[in-house]
């Protein structure tokens, strides 16, 4: 039986039109899978049907090889966490009280949080920079802090798969880094939605180039980060090496 989440031609129709097609992804256990593609190509409808928001026209999302329909609700919500692009809410909370809300999935209704729970908020505090604003009020922080805080409340749920759509989004190089170092070091398996080639040569074990919803090319950086595939499928041409650390290196050219 395949073990963790995986897509197994998954399409998905949109207002009409086809926004998946026949998409496969079975992420290896631990690793970090960068989705790439142009804008509208399908990488936040492919998480959300990997994440069982949207259910697939066709083709089987599946969990430790059961289907994602089948898998209870609360199991699910124990096991895969999701980042999203944009998170908002109205409620005054606090940091430490979004964090929080990872854990719900952990709990019984009418019990209170436990030491347990509290230490898994404490520890995505920390792993994220953010305990020193956990009691600052949500609505206030800066757009990079939202989205740390978003991570924190992914890690705090101890999730085996983390999806995240553009999580880099509104982080400075430095917090790029380091979210990304805390992805690689951490024995979840990460489905990461990502605009920057770069960063994915660097960080990801795999990568899924997306086109118009179907899969160009996926494997490894190496293989998919190609001056004709980079020309191919976002029209721009660029020279590709390989840095010193054996992972390739995107330059633009705009001759
Ligand atoms: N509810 C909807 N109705 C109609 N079309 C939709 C709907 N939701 C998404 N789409 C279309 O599906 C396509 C894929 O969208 P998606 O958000 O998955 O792309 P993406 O690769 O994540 O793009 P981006 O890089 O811009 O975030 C887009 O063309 C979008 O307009």
């Amino acid at each position: 039986m395949d073990a963790g989440l995986a897509a197994d031609r998954v399409s998905r129709s949109l207002g009409g039109g086809l926004v998946l097609d026949g998409v496969s992804v079975a992420p290896a256990d631990g690793s970090t899978v960068g989705v790439l593609g142009p804008n509208g190509s399908g990488k936040s409808t492919l998480l959300r049907v990997l994440a069982g928001v949207l259910e697939p026209s066709a083709g089987l999302v599946t969990v430790d090889g059961r289907e994602l329909a089948d898998v209870p609700r609360r199991t699910l919500a124990k096991r895969v966490a999701v980042v999203e692009q944009h998170s908002d809410t109205q409620i005054p909370l606090t940091v430490r009280d979004v964090v929080g809300l990872g854990r719900v999935p952990h709990r019984r209704a009418w019990l209170s949080a436990s030491a347990d729970d509290d230490a898994a908020v404490q520890e995505a505090l920390e792993q994220t920079g953010m305990t020193a604003r956990s009691a600052q009020r949500w609505q206030t922080l800066s757009g990079g802090e939202r989205q740390r805080v978003q991570i924190a409340r992914a890690l705090a749920q101890r999730p085996r798969e983390l999806l995240l759509d553009e999580p880099t989004n509104h982080l400075d190089v430095q917090h790029q880094f380091e979210l990304l170092d805390l992805l690689a070091s951490l024995p979840v398996t990460s489905v990461i939605a990502l605009h920057d080639l770069n960063l994915a040569a660097m960080y990801c074990d795999e990568i899924v180039l997306l086109d118009h919803g179907a899969v160009v090319a996926a494997g490894d950086p190496a293989d998919v980060l190609t001056e004709e595939l980079i020309l191919q499928v976002y029209n721009v041409k660029a020279e590709v090496t390989t840095s010193p650390e054996g992972h390739p290196h995107v330059r633009f050219l705009r001759t």
